[in-house]
């Protein structure tokens, strides 16, 4: 697949186990066997207690799983390219997919302002940059995201928690992705800049068909993206369905239900 071809769907994920290795004992899986579709346009919403392995599936995924982290099972074709062995088109991947980390908000780097943080994307991946054309682009985004007019020339210390994370958002944004994968999007955002944000998400869905596969244990967004839920519990896959009311549950999984639906 080149650059301008469309895979039919954004994400087949197939019987995918994922392990931490932390360089000493045998490696832990901390994703067993996991399989969903994520069609082109659509959303999906991973749901789980803490540890079950959400942020783990979403970074591999977006081909940005860390050391130590390897698929030991199964794959996944994101984009049409496979994160086992994306080999060459691991590049093209992180073109296509915009990522945003649990950690980026809150661990923008100190010595960036805004506007080099938020178009690092397109300085680092290309040699001649129309400086201009970025700078209003740039500004385009964050005006989007309900930061503030001046806001492009101040450092992340400058900035509240909630304003932080929206700069990140805008950098997961700034390619024009096909798919989004966030982990916590609306973490440290008040009610209003959680709309904003669910707003520029919605828009992009709605107008480009992009995808959205995001980490986030509400409700509000499974409705507002019209989502499938898939819910894990230590790795494994024990409920999904289209949105939380008709979820289809593996047998015990009473506490898992209870934090979808909380
Ligand atoms: N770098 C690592 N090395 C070894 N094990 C890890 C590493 N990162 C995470 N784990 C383990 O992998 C499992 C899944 O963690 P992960 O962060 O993916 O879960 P999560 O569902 O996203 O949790 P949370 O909601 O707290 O973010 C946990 O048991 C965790 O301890």
């Amino acid at each position: 697949m080149t650059k301008g071809d469309t895979a039919a769907d954004s994400i087949v994920c197939s019987d995918l186990s994922i392990a931490h290795t932390d360089g000493r004992g045998a490696p832990a899986r901390v994703i067993d066997g996991v399989s969903f579709t994520l069609g082109r346009g659509a959303a999906l919403i991973l749901v789980g207690s803490t540890g079950s392995g959400k942020s783990t599936l979403a970074a591999a995924l977006a081909g940005r799983a860390g050391n130590g982290v390897s698929v030991v099972g199964g794959d996944a074709l994101v984009e049409g390219i496979s994160v086992r062995r994306p080999g060459r088109r691991h590049r093209f991947l992180t073109v296509a997919v915009g990522y945003l980390g649990q950690t980026d908000g809150p661990s923008l780097p100190a010595r960036l302002t805004v506007s080099e943080i938020v178009g690092e994307p397109v300085t680092s991946r290309h040699r001649k940059v129309d400086m201009r054309a970025l700078a209003l682009r740039i500004a385009t985004l964050l005006d989007e995201l309900g930061l503030p007019l001046g806001a492009a020339g101040k450092y992340p210390y400058e900035l509240s928690a909630g304003m932080r994370q929206r700069v990140a958002i805008a950098r997961t944004l700034m390619l024009d992705p096909r798919l989004v994968i966030a982990d916590e999007p609306l973490a440290n955002l008040d009610v209003e800049a959680r709309e904003v944000v669910r707003a520029a998400l919605e828009r992009r869905q709605r107008e480009n068909e992009m995808s959205l596969l995001l980490v986030a244990n509400e409700a509000e967004s499974v409705a507002r993206f019209d989502a499938d839920v898939l819910a894990l519990r230590a790795g494994h896959a024990v409920g999904f369905g289209h949105g939380i009311e008709k979820m289809t549950w593996t047998p015990s999984s009473e506490a898992d239900r209870r934090l979808v639906s909380s």
